[in-house]
């Protein structure tokens, strides 16, 4: 059994069911992310998995080990918070001592280790400073120094960036990724950041109302979401969502956009499977980067509006009656009021049900 495994978990607090019925399962050294909205569920889970909470039903195992009676002291895991609970009057090496010391750590084994996770998360320089004398980020850099310095099974980061500036999370965002890439060390992460999800994560869990959308690695869960949900919840801007109904024309199915000046059938040979479907209401969904512009074959687009974002233009337009985002090169955006020809990159299209909102092809 992999690093961490959880069964069947579901978590009730009277009688408001907040977990659904988890089934994750992560090897020894993969990097975990929980992604979902405000309110899915994900610190619950997170929760659970440390012994902070208990599952209503189901199983969490830790290294092979099911641990739902086992302390959280017990599990061998160690937890990086986004508020990052230092102790304020004590300084760096003390905080990231002050775990070690209370598990009866000898002296030295304990210098060795400060002056190993100081050098990994280069702040040597800070080890003699108060937390009131450090900014945010090297807040989080002894918080994170003090989870390394116990060396678990697994570490459990509850939105460790989500406190810092813009620039700041990019940051910690690669020191963590480099991290983990140096450590090997299996890691859950829990974000409402789809960036931050794809960056990091080796498995990513999109969570919903207590239910897992989609478990898989962040291209999959990029290139076939399992449904609407999924695919505008990752990927910024989000994908095009364009109402069609299936079509067939020459033996071949597929759907009609049509622009303000004409229409067109793109044939969708992913779509082969659903013979019989013809006729059915489905969403074509289409991200911005799949457009390419393109001579006269291509779709004659009215420009509304243009979006710069110094190496990409964003341009919005219209396909059967929806505004659509087309990410292009700046040299082939054109203006306001111009026509571009669009043609969509099909073979990367994902087709939806419009009723269920599940993934077709
Ligand atoms: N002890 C509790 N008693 C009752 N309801 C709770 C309790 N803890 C959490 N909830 C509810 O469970 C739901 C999920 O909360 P949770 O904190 O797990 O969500 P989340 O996905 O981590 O959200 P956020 O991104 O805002 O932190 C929320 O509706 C919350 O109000």
């Amino acid at each position: 059994m992999g690093a961490l495994a959880i069964k069947n978990v579901t978590k009730s607090f009277g009688d408001t069911h907040i977990l659904k019925g988890i089934d994750i399962e992560i090897e020894s050294g993969q990097f975990l992310i929980l992604v979902g909205p405000s309110g899915c569920g994900k610190s619950t889970l997170m929760n659970i998995i440390a012994g902070l909470e208990s599952p209503t039903t189901g199983e969490v195992h830790i290294g092979g080990r099911v641990v739902n009676n086992v302390a959280p002291k017990d599990r061998d895991i160690a937890m990086v918070f986004q508020s990052y609970a230092l102790y304020p009057t004590m300084n760096v090496r003390q905080n990231i001592a002050f775990g070690m010391e209370t598990r009866g750590v000898p002296k030295k084994e304990q210098d060795e280790i400060i002056a190993r996770v100081a050098k990994m998360l280069q702040m040597d320089h800070l080890l003699d400073r108060k937390p009131s004398q450090l900014s945010g980020g090297q807040r989080q850099r002894v918080a994170m120094g003090r989870a390394l310095a116990r060396d678990p099974i697994l570490f459990l980061f509850d939105e460790p960036l989500s406190n810092l500036d813009a620039k700041l999370r990019v940051e910690m965002r690669t020191e963590i990724k480099q991290l983990h890439h140096r450590l090997k060390t299996t890691i859950v992460y829990v974000t409402h950041d789809q960036i931050e999800a794809m960056t990091l994560g080796d498995k990513i869990a999109v969570m919903k109302d207590g239910v897992i959308q989609q478990f898989g690695s962040p291209q999959e869960i990029y290139d076939q979401p399992a449904n609407l949900f999924v695919a505008s919840f990752i990927g910024s801007p989000s994908m095009n969502f364009i109402p069609c109904h299936l079509a067939e024309q020459d033996g071949q199915l597929g759907v009609s956009l049509q622009s303000e000046g004409e229409a067109r059938f793109i044939a969708l040979p992913q779509a082969a499977k659903l013979t019989g479907s013809v006729g059915k209401k489905v969403i074509l969904g289409i991200r911005p980067e799949q457009f390419d512009v393109v001579g006269e074959q291509g779709l004659a687009c009215k420009v509304h509006l243009t979006e710069p974002t110094g190496p990409d233009t964003m341009v919005l337009t219209q396909l059967n009656g929806i505004e659509v985002c087309a990410r292009l090169h700046p040299r082939e955006a054109k203006g306001p009021g111009d026509t571009v020809r669009l043609q969509p990159d099909v073979s990367k299209a994902v087709l939806f049900d419009a009723e269920s909102e599940a993934r077709l092809a």
